[in-house]
């Protein structure tokens, strides 16, 4: 059965993309917190089952709004459309409304200007009397003003890169992330203008008392999933003797947890490890002294 949409706002509400790239990263994420949900039929609405959060599935660039009009009280969407709603909200003479609560580590790729392979590229001013294409007005709009650079700005929506083609503007400004799509079009990246990924976005000020709790909960259990997304759990013994030799090849072990067993000589350890457990270290650690291996996945985490 389709779940009414609660008007009672002591829940939690959460909007997230309903497809494209974030849409189930973002699912996952929440789930790894220990959300679950039921889904409406028409796949707009989730209500939150496991926790008093609902989801709310819509288009990522409505997003900044909805938390801006308190219709949801967070959301995941990529820090360049964040930005980009935040810089043409500033630019209309309105206060900010929204901001980036946490940064989530998926989704990256970056703003950049690109141009004509065949340019030979050497400064900002290049661009000076030229048209770039965007969908990114604001951001592109302060960084030609921080540079100077007095260019024309064509707005499109999407297939951005094409537009210098279609001789409708001399150079671009869009998302890149493997080049693939700027090579496809003989375009070249010249300047990053912005670094983006998924983020957690919520309003400026913090959200009343019932709800707050809900979020610090959230949060909590965020910060935790986050903190062990790529991390394992590395267990191996050893003499006393060869320890000093073994810690440096662990880095990215945080507080490593050293247990006497069988005698003052043999040493257990046990280490929350970050990066990269390849067979490569596992095989450098065992020359170096480390014996009984072990690598664990970690489900959860509560610091
Ligand atoms: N090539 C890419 N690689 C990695 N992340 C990207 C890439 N392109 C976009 N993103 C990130 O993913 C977000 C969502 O991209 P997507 O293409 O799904 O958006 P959309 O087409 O605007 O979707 P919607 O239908 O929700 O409006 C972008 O705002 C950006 O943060
Ligand atoms: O550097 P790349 O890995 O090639 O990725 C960059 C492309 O990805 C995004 O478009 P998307 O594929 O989402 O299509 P869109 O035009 O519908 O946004 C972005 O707008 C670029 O066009
Ligand atoms: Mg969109």
């Amino acid at each position: 059965m389709t779940p009414p949409i609660p008007a009672s706002r002591d829940r939690l509400r959460i909007a997230i993309q309903k497809n494209g790239r974030l849409a189930e990263p973002a699912r996952a994420l929440l789930a790894s917190c220990g959300m679950g949900w039921r889904e409406s039929r028409d796949r707009l609405f989730c209500y939150g089952e496991s926790l008093p959060v609902d989801l709310l599935l819509v288009r990522d660039d409505d997003i900044p709004g909805l938390i801006a009009d308190g219709v949801c009280d967070l959301g995941i969407v990529g820090r360049n459309v964040l930005a980009e709603q935040d810089g043409a909200r500033i630019g209309a003479g309105r206060a900010s409304a929204f901001r980036e609560w946490r940064a989530l580590g998926f989704g990256a790729c970056r703003l950049a200007l690109a141009v004509p392979e065949g340019w030979e590229w050497k400064s900002p001013a290049q661009l000076s009397g030229k048209r770039i294409a965007t969908s990114y007005p604001a951001l592109l709009g302060r960084w030609l003003t921080r540079e100077g650079v007095d260019a024309q700005v064509a707005l499109l929506s999407g297939s951005v890169e094409i537009a210098p083609r279609l001789g409708q503007a001399d150079a671009i400004c869009d998302l890149v992330s493997s080049g693939a799509t700027l090579a496809a079009n003989q375009l070249k990246p010249v300047v990053t203008l912005f670094e983006s990924e998924a983020v957690l976005a919520g309003p400026i000020h913090a959200l009343d008392a019932a709800r707050g709790e809900l979020v610090e909960l959230l949060l909590r259990r965020l910060d935790g999933a986050l903190r062990i997304r790529h991390s394992k759990l590395l267990l191996f013994q050893t003499s006393r003797e060869l320890l000093p030799g073994l810690l440096p090849l662990l880095p990215d072990a945080e507080s490593p947890t050293v247990m006497q067993v069988d005698g003052a000589d043999h040493l257990a350890l046990q280490a929350l490890c970050h990066g990269a457990l390849t067979w490569q270290r596992l095989e450098e650690l065992k020359r170096a002294g480390a014996c009984g291996l072990m690598v664990l996945p970690v489900e959860g985490m509560l610091a």
